[in-house]
C-alpha cells in the first residue's frame, strides 16, 4: 500500500532574473514500510526532493501526499536526518532524544530507553555530545526522530561524514531498526554500495534539470552480502545507469 506518493513534482529557483529548473515532473510512490534509496550527481536536486517530502519547502508544482494528505508543512510525521546529527550540546544523549518532551513522564522516559537499546547507546543515557564518535551521535539523532514516531524517516547523506568502517556499522543499525520499527525510509546517498545494500529501490537520478533516469528493484533477502555475484550484479546495473547520467552531464556541459 502507498505511503508516499509525489505527483509531476517541478521545482524552480529564481535567482535574480534567472530561473534555475531544479527538479522536473518527478512522480514516484513509496510503499509503507519500503526502504527507498536515491542517488545521482551533486547537484541533481537531491536534498531540494527530500525537503519537499520533509514540508520544509512548499514551494513548487505537483503535489505530495503522505498516507493521502497533501503534505502543507514540516510536521512530527516526516522526521529529518541530516548528515551532521544537529544536536544540543548542552543536553545528555537521554535528553537531546527526548527534546521538547520531558522525560519526567513516564511514556516518554520508556519510550527513551526503548530507543536507547535500539541504537546501542545504552551506558552513554548521560553522555554530552561532545563524548560521543559521529557514529554514535547520528544514533542519538535517528532515536530522536523514532521518538515523534514518524510515518517515514527522510535521511539525506546522513554517513556521508563518516569514515568506512563506522559507515558500515550505521547501515547494519540503520536496518536492524528498519526491521525492528518498520518505519518507510528514504535515503539520500553518493554511494551506490551503499545505495544498493539498504534498498528495496533504488532510484537513480539526472541532473539538470532534477529527473528520476531510472528505478531499480533490488530483489535480494536481508541480511545481504555485498561480496556475493548478485549483490554485484545489482550494483553493475545501477552503476550503468548512473554512467549513463554522467554522459548525459558530459555532453550537457561540453554543450554538444
Ligand atoms: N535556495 C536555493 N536557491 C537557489 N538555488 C538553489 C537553492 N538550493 C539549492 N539550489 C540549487 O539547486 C540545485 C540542487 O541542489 P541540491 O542541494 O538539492 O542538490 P543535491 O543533489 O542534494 O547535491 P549534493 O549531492 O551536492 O548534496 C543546485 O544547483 C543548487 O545550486
Amino acid at each position: 500500500m502507498t505511503l508516499l506518493e509525489l505527483n509531476h513534482l517541478t521545482k524552480t529557483f529564481s535567482k535574480g532574473r534567472e530561473k534555475v529548473h531544479v527538479l522536473k515532473d518527478i512522480s514516484l510512490n513509496v510503499k509503507r514500510g519500503e526502504f527507498l534509496t536515491i542517488i545521482g550527481p551533486s547537484g541533481c536536486g537531491k536534498s531540494t526532493l527530500l525537503k519537499a517530502i520533509a514540508g520544509l519547502d512548499t514551494d513548487y508544482e505537483g503535489d505530495i501526499r503522505l498516507d493521502g494528505e497533501i503534505i502543507t508543512s514540516a510536521s512530527v510525521h516526516q522526521g529529518f536526518i541530516f548528515q551532521e546529527p544537529r544536536l544540543f550540546p548542552w543536553l545528555t544523549v537521554e535528553k537531546n532524544i527526548a527534546a521538547n518532551l520531558s522525560l519526567k513522564d513516564e511514556k516518554v522516559q520508556a519510550e527513551v530507553k526503548k530507543l536507547i537499546k535500539l541504537v546501542r547507546l545504552e551506558g552513554f543515557e548521560r553522555a554530552y555530545p561532545k563524548e560521543l564518535s559521529g557514529g554514535m551521535a547520528q544514533r542519538v539523532a535517528i532515536a530522536r526522530a523514532l521518538l515523534r514516531k514518524p510515518k517515514i524517516l527522510l535521511l539525506d547523506e546522513p554517513f556521508g561524514a563518516l569514515d568506512a568502517f563506522t559507515r558500515s556499522h550505521m547501515q547494519e543499525a540503520l536496518l536492524d531498526i528498519w526491521k525492528e520499527e518498520k518505519t518507510t525510509m528514504v535515503f539520500v546517498t553518493h554511494d551506490i554500495d551503499e545505495a544498493v545494500y539498504l534498498g528495496n529501490k533504488v532510484m537513480i537520478m539526472s541532473s539538470r534539470p532534477g529527473t528520476i533516469q531510472k528505478a531499480v528493484t533490488i530483489d535480494l533477502p536481508f541480511p545481504r552480502k555485498k561480496t556475493t555475484k548478485l549483490f554485484q550484479d545489482y550494483r553493475q546495473k545501477v552503476m550503468g545507469e548512473f554512467e549513463k547520467v554522467e554522459e548525459l552531464e558530459l555532453v550537457n556541459s561540453a554543450g554538444i
